[in-house]
């Protein structure tokens, strides 16, 4: 048993679907990792397919602000995913507990995002569930590293535009995969600007209780800037979130050139 033999299970880190996230410590090194776990004898064909996609990605990805998967075994009907050990917690979690982040903390922060995003796209990874839920701290000190985890729903580009299906979290969505179009790396940008918005005050750009309601106000990219807590916020920090949460998906910014915009150059 490859896996059982080397290490040696700890407590429980989070739970998914069909799957569950535990500590993990290598038994020779004691070296400290996140396995995630996933029965495959529960899973259907369909499912199979996509763990194998996601773990298809993440051996492609090797980069700073991206969790790294380090190893895959399968035993019997058990798939073990070994991942870094990440002990920040969620972004979302520190948002809650700062309320809010200063716009140069919120702009170091969506650079590392950015910078993740970007490493993605260039290797035709369309990440499709980017929001602070996904996104790791390093360690809890103000400015540690972020990192982008669970590519269970990413796909790999096809050349053309191309519809990939219904697919994030519903406050995250973008006007294109609510309006079903053909899609493609922009929706990850329109995730990021919803994030942005979010790291400045805490609360998101489109929320109703209505799903429906809120769908439609998405697709008309409708947004406010509400006083007071938007006043003392800068033309630049809000020229960004304008270029991200553009809902002609043509005209929204790409990575790169978010990375180049002046509230990520010179905050
Ligand atoms: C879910 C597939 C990716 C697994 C990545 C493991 C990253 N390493 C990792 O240490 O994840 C830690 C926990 O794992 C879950 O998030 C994936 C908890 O929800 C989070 O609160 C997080 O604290």
């Amino acid at each position: 048993h490859p896996f059982s033999s080397q290490y040696k299970l700890d407590k429980d880190l989070g739970k998914g679907a069909f799957s569950v996230v535990k500590k993990a410590i290598q038994k020779p090194n004691k070296h400290e990792y996140a396995v995630k776990i996933i029965n495959t004898r529960k899973l259907t064909s369909r499912d199979l397919q996509k763990h194998e996609r996601e773990a298809r990605i993440c051996r492609m990805l090797q980069h700073e602000n991206i969790v790294q998967l380090h190893h895959v075994f399968q035993e019997d009907h058990v798939r073990y995913m070994i991942f870094d050990l990440i002990t920040g917690g969620e972004l979302f979690d520190d948002i809650v507990a700062r309320e809010f982040y200063s716009e140069k903390d919120a702009s170091k922060c969506i650079q590392q995002i950015l910078e993740s995003v970007k490493y993605c796209h260039d290797r035709r990874i369309i990440h499709r569930d980017l929001k602070p839920e996904n996104l790791l701290l390093a360690s809890k000190t103000p400015g540690a590293s972020v990192k982008l985890a669970d590519f269970g729903l990413a796909v790999e580009a096809m050349d053309a535009r191309h519809y990939y299906g219904f697919a994030g979290t519903p406050g995250y969505l973008s006007p294109e995969v609510l309006n079903k179009q053909p899609y493609s790396y922009t929706v990850d940008i329109w995730a990021c600007g919803v994030v942005l918005y979010i790291l400045l005050v805490g609360y998101p750009p489109f929320w109703d209780d209505n799903q429906q309601r809120m769908f439609n106000v998405i697709k008309k990219g409708k947004f406010e800037y509400p006083s007071p807590e938007w006043d003392t916020v800068t033309a630049d920090a809000k020229d960004l979130i304008n270029k991200m949460l553009v809902v002609d998906q043509a005209k929204r910014i790409s990575a790169k050139d978010a990375l180049d915009h002046t509230w990520i150059k010179n905050c």
